[in-house]
């Protein structure tokens, strides 16, 4: 069976002497870098590991995206080297600098300093119908987060979602967490794939997933 394609603007680079998955921009974390390409690295990134582990994102390159949860923009900072239009909600003030630092060099990348559980304070900047919502909280209610966030997204884009485990329930078995999520998460989306992703993120699961 063939690998699903990579997004335009996603490629494998020899870097470093290693295939890597990567993308063309200003280098934001001390990535090795390679004729303008940067290291993408799965183990730093849910994306990048739903990606290597050939989930079925949707992404094509080009598209628009809300990004909730980028801290100092390690991934959002690939998300905006390929994608179009790039909102990047984070509240914490401290990595949002950094965000605001990996922003200067992409003019697509939009930093909210903004609370994911809060749509309604940034309702009036991202675009109505993004084409995906990619999540990476790490905060209890993570379901939660992407349900409230779903009238943003179009009725055949992509929820693109890393759910960890540990921080809805340090003691819970992770597969009894995963099913209260994707519960909880089907109130509002139809969930098209989950894969766990363990080889680069221990009891994390990613989901993807379309409005119902
Ligand atoms: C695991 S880190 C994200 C890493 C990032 N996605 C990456 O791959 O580069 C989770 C981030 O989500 C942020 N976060 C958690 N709850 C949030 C909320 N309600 N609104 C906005 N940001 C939130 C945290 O401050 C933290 O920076």
């Amino acid at each position: 069976m063939s690998e699903p394609a990579l997004p335009g603007g996603v490629e494998r680079r020899e870097i470093d002497g290693e295939r890597r998955l990567a993308t063309r921009g200003e280098p934001v974390y001390g990535e090795p870098t390679a004729d303008g390409w940067r290291a993408w690295d799965p183990e730093r990134s849910k994306l990048g590991g739903m990606l290597e582990l050939g989930l079925e994102t949707g992404l094509s390159g080009g598209e628009t995206v809300l990004y909730l949860g980028a801290a100092s923009g390690t991934t959002v900072s690939h998300v905006a080297d390929f994608a179009g239009p790039t909102y990047a909600v984070e509240f914490a003030p401290r990595p949002a600098r950094d965000l605001l630092n990996a922003a200067a060099s992409r003019d697509r990348l939009f930093p909210l300093l903004k609370d994911a559980r809060k749509p309604e304070r940034y309702a009036h900047v991202v675009e109505a119908d993004v084409d995906a919502i990619v999540q990476d909280v790490a905060t209890r209610g993570q379901a939660e987060v992407a349900v409230r966030n779903a009238r943003f997204l179009a009725d055949d884009g992509r929820l693109l979602l890393a759910i960890k485990a540990r921080s809805e329930d340090v003691t819970a078995e992770p597969d009894a967490v995963f099913e209260g999520a994707l519960d909880r998460l089907r109130e509002a989306y139809e969930v098209l794939e989950t894969r766990r992703l363990d080889r680069y993120h221990e009891d994390h699961l990613g989901v993807v997933a379309t409005p119902k």
